[in-house]
């Protein structure tokens, strides 16, 4: 790189009324380029500017360590005050469901998008942020982990619900009067042969943000050749018929989600969401592992789990193609510094993160990859919560 460095990584404390984060620190990261870095809406994710392009970077390293030390879910005398859990939709998403499964009485607030719930979270808008990031059903894969990278707030539950998808219509609606079915894309890729079965391939499918919005859209128009695949639930809410039930391709259909906050759960919070002391298969820690070299990295990440006894419960590999993942390393030795993978490794380990066998297992990834992060240390949730009666 030709430019000259004088870069500046900013961590804001607040928000100009332009929407761009107040710089409160900055420091050098990159000597021989001129690179720029601020926070944006405080999140982990800053902004490389460079010959006038920005990229959005992920960070390694959390710029909220130490700062947030009591549950922003504690009001101001110390008297709890209801859990906020942003999730992405409106009521009646599966979302809203997982997160009120997860948070039974909390209050839920509704985002527009899976970012926008991480945001709320990271503003202080919400306490928690609920996303899914896997299935059992192959189709649009969730792609929220890669989220996860870009800002630094911890898993700290899992929790699984079994998603049974509706065909809801206006009042008095049948279904040989549809022509277009609307829902989300994992929704609408999930459903393909069960709309088949209905009668219903060859109508229009149409993605919008969430199951439950489909609803609201049907509803609201008054729509009356249009149906949405969506929860039970959104047909209560939003005044509609349910003309068939599970809908899906195959009736297991169960969703994964993750529950983020802004600092780890406490061992008392972990003891309230099930954690049994001394069992450490019932804990589970995630973590994200990118290296420059590429695929053979896998095998040595397969032999030390395995050397350690510890067990994989997933491992993802994620080629980045052509867009590499490019990773702001607060942390590095010698001083913050930018670095781009070609792969990144989503991994669930089955142990506690202070486990001492995991404790090893982590120093030796640590000593041959480039980029370890540790997403979360949970209690692991293997129950399937079903919605429906
Ligand atoms: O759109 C919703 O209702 C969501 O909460 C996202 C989603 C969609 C399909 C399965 C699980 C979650």
């Amino acid at each position: 790189m030709a430019a000259k460095l004088s870069a500046k990584l900013c961590f804001g404390s607040g928000f100009n009324t332009d929407g761009r984060s107040r710089a409160i620190e900055s420091r050098p990261v990159w000597p021989g380029v001129n690179v720029q870095f601020y926070h944006k809406r405080r999140c982990a994710a800053a902004e490389l500017i460079m010959g006038g392009k920005q990229a959005t970077l992920a960070v390694n390293g959390n710029s909220n360590r130490g700062r947030d030390t009591k549950w922003s879910a504690e009001g101001e005398n110390g008297v709890r005050k209801k859990v906020r859990v942003a999730y992405q939709g409106i009521p009646g998403a599966f979302s809203e469901a997982a997160a009120t499964t997860a948070h039974p009485g909390c209050e839920g607030v509704p985002c527009k998008g899976y970012e926008d719930a991480i945001w709320a979270v990271e503003s202080r808008k919400a306490d928690r942020a609920i996303l899914p990031v896997e299935g059992t059903l192959e189709g649009n894969a969730v792609r929220n982990y890669d989220l996860l990278l870009h800002h630094s707030l911890h898993i700290v539950e899992e929790i699984r619900l079994f998603v049974n998808y509706c065909l809801l219509v206006a009042p008095g609606v049948r279904k040989e009067q549809v022509r277009r079915v609307m829902s989300h894309p994992m929704a609408l890729a999930h459903c393909s042969h069960g709309l088949k079965k209905l009668g219903l391939d060859v109508v229009t499918r149409e993605a919008v943000d969430d199951t439950a919005g489909a609803a609201e859209f049907v509803h609201s128009r008054g729509l009356r050749d249009t149906a949405a695949i969506a929860s039970c639930r959104a047909a209560e809410i939003y005044g509609l018929d349910v003309v068939a039930r599970g809908v899906q391709d195959e009736p297991w259909n169960v969703t994964r989600f993750l529950v983020l906050a802004r600092q780890p759960y406490t061992d008392e919070d972990n003891v309230g969401v099930g954690a049994v002391v001394g069992v450490n298969r019932a804990w589970k820690t995630s973590i994200v592992i990118a290296h420059e070299g590429g695929l053979e990295v896998l095998l040595k990440l397969l032999s030390v789990f395995s050397f350690h006894n510890i067990s994989l419960t997933k491992l993802e590999v994620n080629p980045q193609g052509n867009a590499p993942l490019r990773v702001l390393d607060i942390d590095a030795k010698g001083g913050a510094a930018v670095r781009q993978f070609e792969y990144v490794f989503y991994i669930d380990f089955e142990a506690s993160e202070a486990d001492p066998h995991a404790q090893r297992a982590l120093e030796e990834v640590r000593r041959f990859a480039t980029f370890v992060r540790v997403l979360g240390c949970y209690v692991a949730r293997p129950k399937i919560h079903t919605l429906d009666p």
